[in-house]
């Protein structure tokens, strides 16, 4: 039984009430740990660690921070095998993605916010004529949260901590309590790389209440926030009136935008990845797939051959491409959306069902899924699924595919596959996205701004706009 603590004030505890929750293998359904239950005062805790360890933080040397930061990114990739399959046995992922995706990602976003803090700077305004210079001050905020998901389970939750620990804040985490793991290992990883005590503080527990107690922390100024829109907008709702600064990465409703131009087979190979990678879960996932009507069916035969040649398997076997969903009640999520597609009159062209695996019969598996659909309008296409599902339909005209495109609630990202400069810099600028990738999905470069716009969630994160959002502007006006 691999027995999970909260780690406050650089110790590995026991949460205060001593109540547990069951973690389980998305592999085989099994439970194979628990979690600790925390509840407000377990918060309260990790609080007070973060409050007493800012004083030193936020007066350390970038150098020092800079030190520590990197160190925890090498010992992360020193540690990778071990990571990896933490990791992939919490969430269900394949181990070749969690080993050449995931663990890699988390060790980036150490060893870039180590950097990126040495080059952080804020603006001077100098008055000509009237003998007075403006300086800003980027002060961090204090005790901030971070709270991540369980689809990228170390990937996000270190893409939120790096950058607030580099900007000189202490840092009460909570990463999801359906992939706990390897949170919980970062813990140790911290420690070794001489993080000193009480810098951050993870904590376990249900987003309703251990997550629920660090959005309602008067003292927690900051939150970033990814996940579900509803969870965000239920964030906002109580963050508002306390006056918290928000960061909020939420769902999305990609559109994937094929024209006949295109690189056809690089398309064909990425709209695989954009489609299933992760098994679908990933926020920034191509889940509508618009194609022009001329390469249509070619496409269709296509796609669903390729399709066809997933390997869903258990997650620790090298040859998987599909592990297992990351939980239960995920997999009857997703299984839901089939009932939809069959009530709303889709046509399934492949997939569509639950997989039983040998000797995993309890496994949370499912088939990659593709429906052809004749309408934007219904709920396959405008609601969120995260899942192994994707839907195709053909169109006519530029203007056809932009109204499609945009014509959803989510804002997050959309693909473009084109070989024409014109339209690609007028379906760019049009398209109702904070992400844009051509002729590519998923290349990411930190540096560069990242977040949704409509219900996709409000703020960015990445480069210098994470440290921005992780520190507070203080101008001083001095007249000489
Ligand atoms: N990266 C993304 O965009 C993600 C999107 N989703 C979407 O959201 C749907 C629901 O998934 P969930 O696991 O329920 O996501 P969620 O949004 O509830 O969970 C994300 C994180 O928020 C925490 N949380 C939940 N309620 C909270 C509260 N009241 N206060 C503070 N923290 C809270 C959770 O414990 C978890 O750490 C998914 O089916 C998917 O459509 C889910 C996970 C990631
Ligand atoms: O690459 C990133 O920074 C983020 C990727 C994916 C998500 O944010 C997500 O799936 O939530």
């Amino acid at each position: 039984m691999e027995l999970i603590k909260n780690y406050i004030n650089g110790k590995f505890v026991d949460p205060i009430q001593n109540v547990w929750l069951d973690n389980y293998c998305p592999a085989n359904g099994e439970v194979y740990g628990q979690i600790p239950d925390s509840k407000k005062e377990d918060i309260a805790l990790a609080y007070d660690a973060a409050k007493s360890a800012f004083q030193y933080w936020s007066n350390s040397t970038l150098k020092e921070r800079s030190k520590i930061l990197i160190r925890i990114s090498e010992l992360l990739e020193s540690n990778l095998q071990r990571f990896a399959e933490a990791e992939s046995k919490d969430n269900g992922k394949p181990i070749s993605l969690a080993k050449t995706v995931d663990i890699p990602r988390a060790a980036d976003n150490f060893r870039f916010f180590g950097h990126a803090i040495t080059q952080f700077a804020s603006e001077s305004h100098e008055m000509p004529g009237l003998n007075a210079i403006n300086y800003t001050l980027r002060q961090p905020i204090g005790v901030v949260g971070c709270i991540s998901p369980w689809n990228l389970p170390l990937y996000l939750f270190t893409w939120k901590i790096a950058p607030a620990l580099a900007a000189g804040n202490c840092v009460v985490a909570k990463p999801s309590e359906v992939t706990p793991l390897t949170a919980y290992l970062l813990g140790e990883i911290c420690n070794e790389a001489g993080l000193p005590k009480g810098v951050l503080n993870i904590v376990h527990g249900l987003g309703n209440v251990a997550g629920q107690a660090i959005i309602e922390h008067p003292e927690i100024k900051a939150i970033s926030f990814t996940g579900g829109t509803a969870t965000g907008a239920h964030i906002a709702r109580i963050a508002a009136p306390l006056f918290k600064k928000l960061s909020l990465e939420l769902g999305g409703k990609n559109p994937n935008i094929i024209f006949a131009d295109c690189d056809y087979d690089n398309m064909l190979e990425t709209t695989l990845r954009s489609s299933f990678s992760n098994q679908g879960q990933i926020c920034l996932c191509g889940s509508r797939i618009f194609v022009e009507a001329s390469i249509f069916s070619k496409f269709k035969n296509d796609f669903v051959e390729k399709t066809k040649q997933l390997v869903i398997g258990h997650p620790a076997d090298s040859k998987t491409t599909i592990g297992a969903l990351v939980s239960k009640s995920h997999l009857e999520k997703v299984v839901s959306y089939i009932k939809i597609a069959k009530s709303e009159g889709h046509t399934i062209l492949c997939g569509g069902n639950k997989v039983s695996l040998e000797n995993y019969e309890n496994g949370y598996y499912f088939e990659p899924t593709i429906i052809e659909v004749s309408s934007n309008d219904c709920k396959l296409n405008q609601e969120e699924i995260f899942g192994p599902i994707v839907t195709i339909m053909p169109f006519e005209t530029e203007e056809q595919a932009l109204k499609l495109a945009n014509d959803v609630k989510y804002g997050l990202s959309a693909t473009l596959w084109t070989n024409n400069l014109k339209r690609t810099m007028i379906l760019s600028k049009q398209l109702q996205s904070g992400i844009v990738w051509v002729n590519t999905w998923m290349q990411r470069d930190l540096r560069t701004p990242f977040g949704g716009i409509k219900e996709s969630g409000v703020g960015r994160e990445g480069g210098f706009e994470a440290l921005r959002f992780f520190t507070q502007q203080k101008n001083i006006c001095i007249k000489y």
